[in-house]
C-alpha cells in the first residue's frame, strides 16, 4: 500500500470566518443549514493522539514517521470547551460526543465529562453526552466516567480474534481487555453500550459471525453491535472501494444463520440502519457511508482538538474559534459566528461520492482532507 506523508500544515487550513448574519436559517426555532438540516450534534476531539494504529485511521508508516501531533498548548482547554459546548447548546445542540484520537488518553477527561454534564438545554433538559473510545483503558476509568456524569459509551472492536485484531489496529493488546472494558461500562451503567465494528474486506469480515454470536449470547439487547462501512476518510489510510464490504452484504451474511428483520430508526438522522434478531434476542446496526449516504440528515458539527469547526468529516478546512475566543470574543459573538457558519453549510460529500462509483471518489472538497484522529471520528 502506498502512504503518502501529509505534514499537520495541511489540516490546519482555516476556511475564512464567514461574515455574522442573523435570522437567516433560524425557522422553528431551529438553526438550519441551507439544506434545512438542523444542529443537534456535536462531536468533540478531545486529543489527536491515540494509542492504536488502526490502518483506516491512524497507519503506523505514516503516524509514526512524519506526523506532526499538536502542542498542548494548542489544544483547547476543558473551560474553553465547556464554554464553547454552552454556546453551540445554547443554539440546538442536543447531543455531545467525545472522541478523538483516544479520548480517554486526555488527562482528567473526567473533570471535562463533569463540566458538560452539568449543561442544561434552553428548555432544562440534561444532554446525551456520550464518548466514543478503544477500550483499552475503559475497565481502569469506567466508574470514574460514569460518577462524572457520562450517560453512555461506544466502544470500537474490530475483532474477536487476537490476530485479525493486531492486523487492524497494529498493535500488541489483547481483546480480552477491551471486552473487559465492555464488562465494565456494563457493570457502571454506562449503557446502552454501542460496539462498533469497521469491516474491512479482506482483513477482518471473517470476523462478522463470531463478533454478531458473541454480543447475542454474551449481551442479548443490552450491547448493540454495529457494522461500519470503511470509508475514504483522511488522505493516509490508501482507501480502495475493493476493500469495502457493502452493508447488504454484512446483513445477508449473518441473516443466512441468523435470521434478522429490520427496525424502524430510533432518532432522525440516525447514522445506523437497525436489525433485530428474528427470536428477539437483540439487535445490529449498519453504518453503510459509502453505499448509502446519509446526509441528507445529517446534524453533525465537529469541534477539532484546537478548537477549529470543521462541517463535515470530509472537510478540508476549517473554522477557527479558538482564535476568537481567546481574543475575547463574548459569548453572544461566538453565537453569531456558529448561526453563520451553520446556516452557510451545505456539505454532503458522500452523496457526492456515491454518484460516482467508478472510482468511489467524489469531486466534491479538496483531496487533502483532514484526519479522522484530528477532527473527531
Ligand atoms: N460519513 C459519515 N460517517 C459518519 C458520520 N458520523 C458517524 N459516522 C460513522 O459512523 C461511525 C459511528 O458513529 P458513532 O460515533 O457511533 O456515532 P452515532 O452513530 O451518531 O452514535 P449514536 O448516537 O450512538 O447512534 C463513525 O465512527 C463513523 O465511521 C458522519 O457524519 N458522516
Ligand atoms: C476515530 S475513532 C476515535 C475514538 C476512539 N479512538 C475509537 O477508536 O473508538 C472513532 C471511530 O471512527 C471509526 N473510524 C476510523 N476510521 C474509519 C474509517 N476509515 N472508516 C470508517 N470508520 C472509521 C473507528 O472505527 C471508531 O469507531
Ligand atoms: S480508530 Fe480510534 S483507536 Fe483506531 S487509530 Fe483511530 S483513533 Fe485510534
Ligand atoms: S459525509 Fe459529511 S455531510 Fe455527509 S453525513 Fe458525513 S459528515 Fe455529514
Amino acid at each position: 500500500m502506498a502512504f503518502r506523508v501529509i505534514p499537520l500544515v495541511d489540516q490546519r487550513r482555516d476556511a475564512p470566518l464567514p461574515a455574522p448574519r442573523d435570522e437567516d436559517g433560524v425557522r422553528a426555532g431551529l438553526l438550519q443549514d441551507r439544506l434545512g438540516r438542523p444542529l443537534t450534534d456535536l462531536r468533540i476531539s478531545v486529543t489527536d493522539r491515540c494509542n492504536f494504529r488502526c490502518s483506516y485511521c491512524m497507519p503506523k508508516e505514516v503516524f509514526d514517521k512524519n506526523h506532526v501531533y499538536l502542542p498542548h498548548s494548542a489544544l483547547l482547554s476543558f473551560e474553553e470547551i465547556t464554554r464553547l459546548a454552552r454556546v453551540f447548546v445554547d443554539q440546538g445542540v442536543r447531543k455531545i460526543r467525545l472522541t478523538g484520537g483516544e479520548p480517554l488518553l486526555r488527562k482528567n477527561i473526567e473533570h471535562l465529562i463533569e463540566q458538560l454534564a452539568a449543561l442544561r438545554t434552553p428548555d432544562g433538559s440534561p444532554l446525551d453526552l456520550t464518548l466514543t473510545t478503544n477500550g483499552s483503558l475503559l475497565a481502569r476509568k469506567a466508574q470514574a466516567l460514569k460518577a462524572a456524569g457520562l450517560q453512555r459509551v461506544t466502544v470500537s472492536l474490530d475483532a474477536l480474534d487476537d490476530t485479525v485484531f493486531r492486523r487492524m489496529n497494529d498493535m500488541d493488546f489483547p481483546v480480552a481487555d477491551v471486552l473487559a472494558g465492555i464488562d465494565a461500562a456494563r457493570e457502571a451503567g454506562l449503557g446502552p453500550i454501542k460496539v462498533n465494528m469497521v469491516v474491512k474486506r479482506g482483513t477482518n469480515e471473517q470476523e462478522i459471525l463470531p463478533m454478531a454470536r458473541h454480543f447475542r449470547e454474551r449481551h442479548g439487547g443490552d450491547v448493540v453491535l454495529r457494522f461500519i462501512e470503511y470509508m475514504d476518510v483522511g488522505a493516509t489510510n490508501g482507501w480502495r472501494m475493493d476493500e469495502v464490504m457493502p452493508s447488504a452484504d454484512v446483513v445477508a451474511h449473518i441473516a443466512a444463520e441468523l435470521p434478522l428483520r429490520p427496525l424502524e430508526a430510533s432518532a432522525p438522522g440516525e447514522t445506523a440502519q437497525r436489525w433485530a434478531y428474528a427470536d428477539g434476542r437483540g439487535e445490529i446496526g449498519v453504518i453503510s457511508s459509502v453505499t448509502q449516504a446519509f446526509c441528507r440528515d445529517c446534524s453533525r458539527l465537529r469541534l477539532s482538538t484546537e478548537g477549529r469547526v470543521y462541517l463535515c468529516l470530509f472537510a478540508s478546512q476549517g473554522h477557527d474559534l479558538r482564535q476568537l475566543l481567546r481574543g475575547g470574543a463574548d459569548d453572544e459573538a461566538l453565537a453569531r459566528t456558529v448561526r453563520s457558519i451553520w446556516t452557510q453549510r451545505g456539505d454532503r460529500y458522500s452523496e457526492l461520492r456515491a454518484r460516482r462509483p467508478a472510482d468511489g471518489v467524489a469531486e466534491g472538497p479538496a483531496p487533502r482532507r483532514v484526519e479522522m484522529s484530528y477532527i473527531g471520528g
